[in-house]
């Protein structure tokens, strides 16, 4: 009695101290906290540098004050005054950065600490790795250099220039390699500064050394030959201009530079193309050794100029095989192309705004384990079946009992026992796994009496995700031994979700959707989100402008109406074939190497070349959309779900119907992965997984993903609408792009008529009105008129082809709306007499 409650008191006392240390997590985790300490550490820096600005000054009056006395002996004299801005701290602290640490480079200690201040306020989104090793740099580098110039110009000074650490070392290296060995240091140094700096300078330095690399025989010596760099053919062209009134000495000796025009000067790249009046002199045998070096350096210097004045607008594009670069086309060094620059300044969602859930009593029930070890040993046992071992591993939701049977038992025996072990149990949801594969044990998962909800919060925070550098990483939940289960949708590359009502299917769409918004930068993946409901995707409406992509003219991001559907599906197509054909064009395989070529700036975006985001498609409740529209919707569905998985497009459908006139031969043959919550009959079960146990499922997330062969129970990861709203108003709160990703506008849909062929005698009775609307509009949009007139796609696309055909409009634009050839009413009028 005693003891146990002894036993109480201490869990009490365990559980008191356990909320006391979530109190405090909670309270370190709280922003506006954050917020304060940023401003207390940015103070701390401003004032740190006020101290140090104010000791180059008025640090020679008190150094006698404060040299070889505590600080706090300082503060106790009272006789003592000080000149330094910042009072006794200011020059007892300036002292010990500068004249002790690292001497004036000191300094970017109070920037570092500035900058963690802003950083805890979240006003700087600068690299704290970068931070840091830009002053841990500055601080070790600057401090031995102006040990070594500042310290040998002004060795007087009451500032000792390169600190303690500065001057020691400075005097070892200076002992070690001399005075020209501390120079070419001190040069190496700035060096790796300005190309720390500025990229383009490693640029320069590149092309320098590789077109000072003597070529004995032109451009056979292994490198590939490139086109000439945009630097050069001015160079060129000024050597043109001058070749007139060049003296004779150097026709004898025509520049080197003019073999460097053969030579690669980026590498990896494509045969030169030269216009015939650049064509080398005597290429083969002239060598760089004969050039002036005055003349060289004059070369140089201007190209870059340009490089740096026109970085933001011109491509590199010429390098590549369909870049677009005619032959003697410009060429420019740039940067590499950063897909995330509009929107640099975006965050990802905070881990805070998902909910903890209260795991703190999660203990593994032993008795419950021990009883139900029992019992299925015991059953088994009732059949005439013994086992040689049992093991238990308990998951958030289920528990796995893996059993030997001794030698000679039949594993379709233990398979026939499923009822009878869920009798025992007295449980709902017992599944046997006979053989377990690849383990040589059969299992036996039976749910928990206490099952614990999976937090997205604890699979987004998990190492393995956070660490993961899938493409389209999805963090779906926790397995049955409690690891987190995470897939690349790149890899599957559809999803089929089904599962009865309420068992937890849209709570894994949002837990896929969630994933992709923690990993994902806006620039780099859109979704489509098609929501018959009309109520489950509402909530990231507010995400439109950053993740969203649309029909051009729609109103809204969700789309919820079936005409719209098919209307977008079939702009999914066509966006599809566009990515096809750029794929094609770049000569690439897939949307990664198309987009690695991109960045490199070897496509060329005046060719219609740009950069291709990930589209994710997400279809809740398709059930019904194949009810309503059918063929319509399979159709390209089962397109898509071919061939658009090389072109970065990936599609997650979900129903709660599985069945066969649903879930279709052409649907499930191009989705080859699958997410089963439970369904309440075998047959729905076959339907989706082509296999039972769907039916044997708890329902609350519970679920089977099937990848090919293979079954894995996962409790699915849960997400509830208030957390989706925080992360949706969070996204939704920063600078967007202007408006959602355009889709594609598809005028006319397959098979119909084309323009050119359409017949005018056979007008629809809408033609007039729809003509006016346009003119008056001046804007040649299909959705304008399916809008104004409540007509549906089709006829608002037959109509344009009419209006097209008319005259009226011009041909279609791809995502842009037509052309309206006709500027006023009037002369609408006429035209429409005339056709009457
Ligand atoms: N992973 C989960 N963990 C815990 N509880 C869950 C989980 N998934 C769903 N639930 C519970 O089940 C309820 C229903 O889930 P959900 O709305 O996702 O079902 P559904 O299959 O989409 O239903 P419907 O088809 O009717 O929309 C949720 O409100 C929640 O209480």
């Amino acid at each position: 009695m005693a003891k146990s409650t002894k036993r109480k008191r201490k869990r009490t006392t365990t559980s008191s101290g356990s909320k006391r240390i979530r109190a405090i997590i909670a309270f370190l985790k709280n922003e506006r906290v954050h917020f304060i300490t940023g401003i207390l550490v940015a103070f701390l820096g401003i004032f740190t540098l006020l101290s140090i600005i104010s000791f180059f000054f008025t640090g020679a009056a008190d150094q006698s004050k404060v040299l070889n006395r505590s600080f706090l002996e300082l503060i106790q004299d009272k006789q003592l005054e000080v000149e330094n801005w910042a009072s006794t701290g200011g020059a007892f602290l300036s002292e010990i950065l500068v004249n002790r640490w690292f001497g004036i480079f000191s300094i970017l200690i109070p920037f570092f600490v500035i900058y963690l201040g802003l950083r805890m306020m979240k006003v700087s989104s600068f690299s704290f790795i970068k931070a840091l090793l830009i002053t841990a740099f500055g601080m070790i580098c600057g401090s031995i250099t102006s040990a070594f110039i500042l310290g040998h110009l002004f060795p007087r000074s009451h500032i000792n220039w390169g600190g303690a650490h500065g001057s020691q070392i400075e005097q070892l290296l200076e002992n070690s390699i001399g005075v020209p060995g501390m120079i070419l240091l001190v040069l190496l140094f700035i060096l790796i500064v300005v190309i720390l700096f500025r990229q383009s300078s490693m640029h320069r330095i590149q092309e320098t050394l590789i077109n000072s690399k003597p070529s004995f025989n032109g451009s056979k010596g292994g490198d590939i030959p490139v086109k000439p760099s945009y630097a050069e053919e001015e160079e060129r062209e000024e050597e043109r201009e001058e070749e007139a009134t060049k003296p004779a000495w150097r026709k004898i000796f025509p520049a080197s530079r003019k073999v460097k025009q053969e030579e690669p000067t980026l590498s990896g790249l494509e045969p030169p193309v030269q216009s015939p009046s650049l064509k080398p002199v005597e290429a083969h045998d002239n060598f760089e050794v004969f050039v002036p070096k005055d003349e060289l350096h004059v070369a140089e210097e201007k190209p870059v100029e340009k490089v740096e004045k026109t970085m933001p607008s011109v491509s590199n594009a010429a390098l590549d095989g369909d870049a677009g670069g005619e032959p003697g086309e410009d060429v420019e060094i740039l940067e590499d192309y950063d897909p995330k620059k509009d929107l640099s300044s975006f965050e990802f969602p905070t881990m805070e705004l998902l909910k903890v859930y209260n795991t703190g009593n999660r203990q593994v029930d032993m008795r419950e384990q021990n009883e139900n070890k029992d019992k299925i040993i015991r059953t088994l046992r009732n059949y005439g079946i013994e086992i040689t071992s049992i093991k238990a591993t308990v998951g958030p939701t289920i528990t796995l009992y893996e059993i030997v049977p001794q030698a000679g038992v039949r594993i379709s025996r233990i398979r026939n026992l499923e009822d009878d072990i869920a009798l025992s149990l007295s449980a709902l949801g017992i599944r046997i796994i006979a053989p377990m594969p690849g383990k040589g044990t059969i299992g036996i998962e039976v749910p928990n009496k206490d099952p614990q909800i999976v937090s997205m919060q604890s699979v987004i925070a998990s190492t393995k995700f956070q660490e993961c550098d899938y493409e389209l990483p999805v963090a779906l939940g926790k397995t049955i031994t409690n690891e987190v289960f995470i897939f690349d949708l790149t890899k599957m590359p559809h999803l089929l979700v089904a599962g009865a009502t309420g068992q937890g299917k849209s709570v894994g769409l949002n837990a896929i959707i969630t994933s992709l918004l923690y990993k994902k930068h806006p620039a780099e993946m859109k979704m489509v989100l098609i929501d018959p409901k009309m109520v489950e995707f509402n909530i990231y409406s507010t995400i439109e402008k950053h993740y969203l992509a649309k029909l051009p003219d729609e109103e809204k991001a969700i789309i919820t109406d079936v005409t719209k559907v098919t209307q977008t599906l079939n702009s999914l197509t066509k966006e599809m074939d566009d990515r096809y054909e750029l794929l094609m064009r770049a000569h690439v395989r897939t949307i990664k190497e198309y987009n690695e070529k991109f960045i490199k700036r070897r496509l060329n975006p005046k060719n219609g070349h740009r950069y291709l985001p990930y589209i994710v498609v997400v279809i809740d409740e398709f059930g019904d959309l194949i009810m309503t529209a059918g063929k319509e919707i399979e159709m390209p569905i089962a397109r898509i779900a071919q061939k658009a998985r090389a072109v970065g497009m990936h599609m997650v459908i979900a129903t709660q119907r599985p069945t066969t006139n649903i879930i279709t031969g052409t649907i499930k043959a191009n989705f080859p992965a699958r997410m089963a919550f439970r369904v309440t009959s075998q047959i729905d079960s076959r339907t989706i997984l082509d296999a039972t146990g769907a039916n044997q499922l708890i329902g609350r997330g519970d679920m089977l993903f099937s990848q090919g062969s293979n079954l894995i129970r996962i409790q699915c990861a849960f997400v509830d609408t208030p957390e989706i709203e925080d992360i949706s108003q969070y996204i939704g709160k920063q600078r967007g792009y202007e408006s959602a990703f355009a889709l594609p506008e598809v005028t006319s849909a397959e098979g119909e008529e084309k323009p050119g062929t359409v017949d005018l005698n056979d007008r629809d009775p809408l033609f007039d009105e729809a003509a006016r609307l346009i003119v008056i509009h001046q804007q040649g949009s299909t959705s304008l008129i399916q809008r104004k007139f409540s007509i549906g796609y089709n006829r608002a696309g037959r109509l344009m082809d009419q209006l097209e055909s008319a005259g009226i409009v011009g041909p279609t634009q791809g995502s842009k709306p037509r052309d309206v050839y006709i500027s006023d009413e009037y002369s609408l009028e006429k035209l429409l007499d005339s056709l009457r």
